[in-house]
């Protein structure tokens, strides 16, 4: 059985497949400090609560936080007896290299989201993703991440204006029907909310411009149905892109490893 881990800024999440079966996901915030300990004690409680039989043999991990990924792979060689292939290192291989500046570390998930999304839905995509930063991730024709976008993320833009400015509480985001907020919740929801939905639009407009072609775009990420909600700005919304990008990778790896 194969153990995917998917380790963002904010959250890591664990899923596990029995082949092509998807099994079950579980989810912590991600600490660089956790110890491989910590990861069992959490993963077989979760496991054993779910009442599933897992006998893991194979993993494979995408970790946009450095840090972690020693502890990761202490955990498990420790609990599984193998070696984790992990996205980003030159052993892994990709289905198609990324063309990037030299010298640049494009982060892992968004090499395992262009994976994911190129073979679901073929190339010429731009994939966004709602996380701890909101990610543009251009995938060419043949499937290769070609650059993108990175802006702050949804959450961190609100966390942002409660830190900064003393009269400003702490607001969790929603889609405000109305644009003119006629309270300070009110007022920083609407500039978030819609000033993301134009950005959104505009990122993607001026991207397939700057292609001069008309491209899918594929959102991914806890917020993408928010936005969708109210305005139409996605294709198609996959909430599982990420875990499908790691299983394609493993696959791919598997068959030319
Ligand atoms: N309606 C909502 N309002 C507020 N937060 C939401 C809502 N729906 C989902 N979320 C949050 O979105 C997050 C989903 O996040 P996702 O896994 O896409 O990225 P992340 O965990 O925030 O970032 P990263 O992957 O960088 O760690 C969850 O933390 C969840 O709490
Ligand atoms: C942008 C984030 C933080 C999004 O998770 C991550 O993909 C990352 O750390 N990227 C490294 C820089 C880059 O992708 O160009
Ligand atoms: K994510």
């Amino acid at each position: 059985m194969l153990l995917a881990i998917d380790c963002g800024n904010t959250n890591t999440v664990f899923s596990i497949w029995d082949g092509e079966q998807f099994l079950c996901t579980l989810r912590t915030s991600t600490h660089h400090a956790r110890t491989a300990d910590a990861y069992f004690t959490w993963y077989s409680t979760l496991v054993k609560h779910y009442g599933i039989e897992v006998d893991i043999d194979e993993v494979i991990i995408s970790s946009t936080v450095p840090r972690v990924v020693y502890n990761l792979r202490v955990f498990t060689d420790r609990f599984f007896g193998c070696r984790p292939i992990v996205v980003g290192k030159p052993d892994c291989l990709l289905p198609n290299e990324p063309r990037v500046d030299l010298g640049t570390q494009v982060g892992p998930d968004r090499l395992v989201n262009t994976a994911g999304a190129f073979d679901r839905h073929g190339g010429d995509l731009i994939v966004v993703d709602f996380g701890t930063a909101t990610t543009f991730d251009v995938v060419a024709k043949e499937g290769a991440y070609i650059g993108g976008v990175i802006a702050p993320g949804v959450n961190l833009s609100l966390e942002a204006l409660h830190m900064a400015a003393a009269a400003l509480p702490h607001v969790d985001i929603s889609n405000p029907q109305k644009v003119i907020g006629t309270n300070t919740v009110g007022c920083m929801q609407s500039g978030i909310f819609w000033g993301y939905v134009g950005l959104v639009r505009e990122i993607c407009t001026r991207v397939k411009a700057e292609r001069d072609r008309d491209m899918r775009v594929i959102a991914t990420g806890g917020l993408a149905p928010l936005f969708q909600q109210s305005a139409e700005l996605f294709d198609v919304m996959e909430d599982d892109l990420t875990m499908h990008g790691l299983t394609v990778i493993h696959q791919f790896n598997k068959d030319n490893g």
